[in-house]
């Protein structure tokens, strides 16, 4: 199956990696020349990273990286069945997007926004056939989660549910179905808890380690909310934030101040090597 990805950033790079371990082809697109040249670097940080994790066998990464192609131009997804499209979360920027692939792409090609919080209807108004549109919400490291939240828009059509199904089962993926709203189950309810976790930090009622300690020493979880923040990424937190604000109205999803701090100093988890925590190296 011919496959695009949208966006060769942290998600849209996990995404290409899992595709490509499954045997699927893969053109990944990304317009910025900064985040185009350095995908391949990144993408043999994922694959090494697979491999430490026990997902992948050493020996199979190099036909995994080759393929995956690379490319600037979003016309290069001309003949793509299936598109995934993992772009900045910003609504306005995604919804210009979809407009472009409609004229791009053949009504058959079904795409799948990996949207953290914007619900599928606001991107399929932007397309013909919004039947083939749908939600595919990885999560990060891609390669390395074996569940992936699906989200059914109020026009998503069945046929184009089994073939997201049926590319999840391809990847050893499970897709756990959901109906369309902002924020959909996972990020409605842990943006949330990311928020006020920080607040908590903010406030000076624990420092970060002890509110992550309590999530997983007390409540068992394997990763608190703020590790679980640096690994999504700072900055995706605080725009994921602001498109839930901007959609409920619930002053909950404001971003508290620290949030915003640690963006602006460039402490955006562990992709830059800070964030809530200190990370001893940069983590693709
Ligand atoms: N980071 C996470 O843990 C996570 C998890 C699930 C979903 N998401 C969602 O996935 C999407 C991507 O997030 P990310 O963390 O990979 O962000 P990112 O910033 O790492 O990657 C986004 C990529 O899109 C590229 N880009 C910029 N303008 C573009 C355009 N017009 N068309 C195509 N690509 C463009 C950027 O160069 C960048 O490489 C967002 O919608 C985000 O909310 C993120």
């Amino acid at each position: 199956m011919a496959i695009g990805v949208i966006g060769a950033g942290t998600m849209g790079l996990g995404v290409a990696q899992a595709l490509a371990a499954a045997g699927h082809q893969v053109t990944a697109v990304d317009p910025v020349p900064a985040a185009l040249n350095s995908a391949p670097d990144r993408l043999r940080a994922g694959l090494r990273a697979a491999v430490l994790l026990g997902r992948q066998e050493a020996a199979t990464t190099g036909s995994t990286a080759e393929r995956i192609r690379f490319t600037a131009e979003l016309k290069d997804l001309h003949n793509a069945s299936f598109l995934i499209e993992c772009a900045p979360e910003r609504i306005s920027l995604k919804q210009d997007l979809y407009s472009a692939l409609d004229t791009l792409c053949s009504r058959d090609t079904v795409i799948a926004t990996c949207t953290s919080a914007i619900p599928v209807e606001l991107l399929s108004i932007r397309v013909q056939a919004p039947e083939r549109i749908l939600g595919m919400h990885f999560m990060n490291p891609a390669y390395a989660k074996d569940a992936v939240e699906v989200i059914r828009g109020k026009d998503t059509g069945d046929a184009t549910l089994a073939r997201a199904h049926h590319l999840l089962h391809t990847m050893g993926k499970k897709g756990i179905v959901v109906h369309d709203a902002p924020g959909f189950v996972s990020n409605r309810v842990l943006m949330a808890t990311v928020n006020d976790a920080a607040t908590v930090v903010q406030e000076g009622t624990a420092d970060a380690t002890a509110v992550d300690a309590i999530f997983q020493d007390c409540f068992g979880h394997a990763m608190g909310p703020l590790r679980t923040a640096d690994l999504i990424g700072l900055d995706i937190i605080v725009d994921t934030l602001h498109v839930l604000r901007e959609l409920t109205d619930s002053p909950q999803f404001t971003p508290c101040a620290l949030l915003a701090r640690l963006v602006a100093q460039g402490k955006l988890g562990r992709k830059t090597g800070e964030g809530f925590h200190r990370y001893a190296t940069q983590q693709a």
